[in-house]
C-alpha cells in the first residue's frame, strides 16, 4: 500500500505499536482501561520523537533530500518503492557515527532508494572517501543522483545501477570498510555470503543490515514473504560460527556483524 506524499505510514515495532496503543484508546475511551492504555501510548508514540530530539540534527542537504522523497508520489512509480523506504535522521546518524568511529574510507551500500543513508555515510567520509551505491532501479537512481549533485558530499557517492547480485560480483577485488545491506530482503543471505567470501569485506570491516526486525514480523506475525526471509536469514546469522553480530533496536532493527579473528 502506498501512501499519498507526506502521509507516511508506521513501519517500525514501535510505530506500530504505538498505533495500536492509540486505537485500543480510542475504543477504552470511559472504560477502566483508559488511563492505563493511556500511559502506555504515552510512553510508545513519544520514543521516536524523543530519540529524534536528542540526537544531532541531520544536515541541510540530508533534510532537504527526505523533504523531496516525502513530496514525490511514489504512487507513480514502477515496482513496489515507498516513501517509507527511506532510513532517516536516526539510522542515518547512527551510520555516520559507525564510519566516524571506524575511520572508514571506502563504503558499499547495497539498496540505495532515494540515497538518503549513501549520503549520511558520504557525509563521514574524509574527503577521499567513497561510497560506491548500488540501486536496481534506474529511475529512483536518477532521483538520488539530482539529490547528490546539489549536495556537499554527493560527489563521493558512485552509483550502480543494476541487480545488486552482478554489481557486487562486478566488484570483486576492490575492499570496504563499511557495508550496508538494505535492498530486497530475499536476497540478504546471498548479499551476505558474497560479501564475507569474496573479499568484498576489509580485514576489521563491519556489515550493518537494515529492517532486521522486519515491522516485528519474525516474532509476532503477520506472515509475510518479507517477515520469513528475515527470519531466516537472522537464524542463519545466530548460528553462523564465523560471526559476531548485534541486533539494534534502532527504527526497524540494525543487525551490526563481523567476522571473527
Ligand atoms: C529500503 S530501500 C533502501 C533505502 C536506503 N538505503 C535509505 O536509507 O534511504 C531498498 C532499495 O533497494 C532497491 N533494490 C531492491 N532489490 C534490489 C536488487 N536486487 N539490487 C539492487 N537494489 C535493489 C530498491 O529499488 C530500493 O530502492
Amino acid at each position: 500500500m502506498r501512501t499519498a506524499p507526506g502521509a507516511a505510514r508506521p513501519v517500525t515495532p514501535a510505530s506500530i505499536l504505538a498505533a495500536r496503543l492509540e486505537d485500543l484508546l480510542g475504543r477504552a475511551a470511559g472504560t477502566p482501561l483508559e488511563d492505563d492504555l493511556r500511559a502506555a501510548r504515552d510512553l510508545a508514540v513519544g520514543l521516536d520523537p524523543y530519540v529524534e530530539s536528542m540526537t544531532s540534527a541531520e544536515s541541510a542537504d540530508l533534510a532537504a533530500l527526505a523533504r523531496a522523497t516525502a513530496a514525490y508520489d511514489w504512487r507513480d512509480a514502477a515496482g513496489s518503492l515507498e516513501q517509507e523506504m527511506l532510513s532517516g535522521h536516526v539510522e542515518g546518524r547512527f551510520l555516520a557515527m559507525l564510519a566516524h568511529a571506524m575511520r572508514a574510507r571506502r563504503v558499499l551500500e547495497v539498496g540505495m532508494f532515494t540515497g538518503y543513508s549513501a549520503l549520511a555515510l558520504a557525509e563521514a567520509l574524509p574527503d577521499d572517501g567513497s561510497v560506491v551505491a548500488l540501486e536496481i532501479d534506474p529511475e529512483v537512481a536518477a532521483f538520488a543522483r539530482e539529490q547528490f549533485a546539489g549536495s556537499t558530499a554527493g560527489r563521493r557517492i558512485d552509483v550502480r545501477v543494476g541487480p545488486a547480485g552482478e554489481t557486487l560480483s562486478a566488484l570483486a577485488g576492490e575492499a570496504f570498510d563499511l557495508v550496508f545491506i538494505d535492498a530486497d530482503k530475499a536476497g540478504y543471505a546471498d548479499y551476505l555470503e558474497t560479501i564475507l567470501t569474496t573479499g568484498l569485506l576489509a580485514p576489521g570491516g563491519l556489515v550493518c543490515v537494515d529492517n532486521t526486525l522486519m515491522q516485528g514480523q519474525p516474532w509476532a506475525g503477520p506472515d509475510t514473504e518479507n517477515g520469513r526471509a528475515i527470519a531466516a536469514f537472522n537464524a542463519d546469522v545466530a548460528a553462523d560460527p564465523r560471526l559476531e553480530q548485534v541486533v539494534v533496536p534502532l527504527r526497524d532493527g540494525i543487525t551490526l556483524i563481523r567476522v571473527l579473528p
